[in-house]
């Protein structure tokens, strides 16, 4: 049996259970259930917090876990990204107060504030700066104006609650984030790990492409079929009506609009765009 980590709560959790679900996998009905089994599939989910994933797949004990990049690069875990999810993506920052800080050599002496203190202890030691790493649960951003830091490095989605506590970010970005599909670093692929990657690759593909259909004169094929080249080839099948062909292609879902206004310019019609439910490619 397959052992697979999950998200119990936090920001992922309900990301990774709804594309388990895509994937065909059973999922827990109570948000208070520990654990799921899926005896069809042959896999079991542990319901687990975030930032303890990577330590249980990095020792072992389970065979995979979803959680985020950052989470697993700040645990020091033995364990290693499989594949990137395309969900729960943010960035990793330091903020200070509005117009006091302007480069991450301003935080040799400071107090800076973060739940994640593995990756702002390399970051910093990495650029030879000295700085008091203060350790804390959440709510982050209201640690410079309760005086307990200089500076504060955490996760920025939108950037309301930087906003909201009057900080700013500045320096590089420490590190892009999403979620990811994570093993064991060096270890024996487990049974059973390439269906289930397999199926959570297809489940990305599903979510990343539309299927295109559309008719087109025969002298115009090549032209549209560039458009539209598809993942392998696209299908290109004869019409009753002489001299037109239909053609049926995959195409990124974020370019679709565009791909149909220059498909009608071709002359291309009947120009239909419908979701794809499931896939392997
Ligand atoms: N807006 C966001 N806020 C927090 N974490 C986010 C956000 N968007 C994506 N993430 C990712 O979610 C993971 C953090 O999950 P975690 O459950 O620890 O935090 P959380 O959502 O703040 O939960 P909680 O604070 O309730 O424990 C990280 O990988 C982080 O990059
Ligand atoms: O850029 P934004 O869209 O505002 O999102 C980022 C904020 O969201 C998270 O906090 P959360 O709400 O999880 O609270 P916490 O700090 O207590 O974990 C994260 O720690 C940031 O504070
Ligand atoms: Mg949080």
């Amino acid at each position: 049996m397959l052992k697979i980590a999950v998200p119990n709560k936090g920001a992922l959790a309900e990301a990774a259970a709804q594309m388990l679900l895509e994937a065909g996998y059973r999922q827990r009905r109570n948000s208070k259930d520990l654990v799921t089994l899926d005896p069809d599939n042959g896999v079991e989910f542990f319901y687990l917090r975030p930032r303890d994933i990577a330590i249980y797949v990095g020792e072992g004990t389970l065979d995979a876990g979803i959680t985020g990049r950052d989470l697993l690069l700040d645990s020091g875990a033995h364990a290693a990204e499989n594949v990137e999810l395309g969900f729960g993506a943010s960035t990793f920052r330091f903020a200070g107060p509005i117009g006091a800080l302007s480069k991450v050599e301003d935080l040799q002496g400071l107090r800076i504030a973060t739940s994640y203190e593995g990756i702002v202890g390399n970051y910093l030691a990495e650029r030879g700066i000295t700085a008091d790493v203060v350790r804390l649960d959440g709510a982050v951003e209201s640690s410079i104006r309760l005086g307990v830091a200089d500076a504060i490095a955490d996760v920025v989605e939108t950037g309301s609650t930087l906003r909201q506590a009057d900080l700013e970010v500045f320096g590089e970005p420490i590190l892009s984030s999403q979620a990811v599909l994570i093993t064991q670093q060096d270890g024996v692929e487990p049974d059973g790990f390439a269906v289930f990657k397999r199926r959570l690759d297809s489940v990305i593909v599903a979510r990343t492409y539309v299927m295109m259909d559309y008719d087109i004169r025969v002298d115009q094929v090549e032209r549209a079929v560039e458009l539209t080249p598809g993942i392998e080839s696209p299908t290109v099948s004869p019409l009753h009506r002489e001299g037109w062909v239909a053609v049926r292609s995959m195409v990124p879902r974020d370019a679709a609009q565009k791909i149909m206004d220059e498909l009608f310019r071709l002359g291309a019609r009947g120009i239909l765009v419908t979701d794809i439910l499931a896939c392997r490619i």
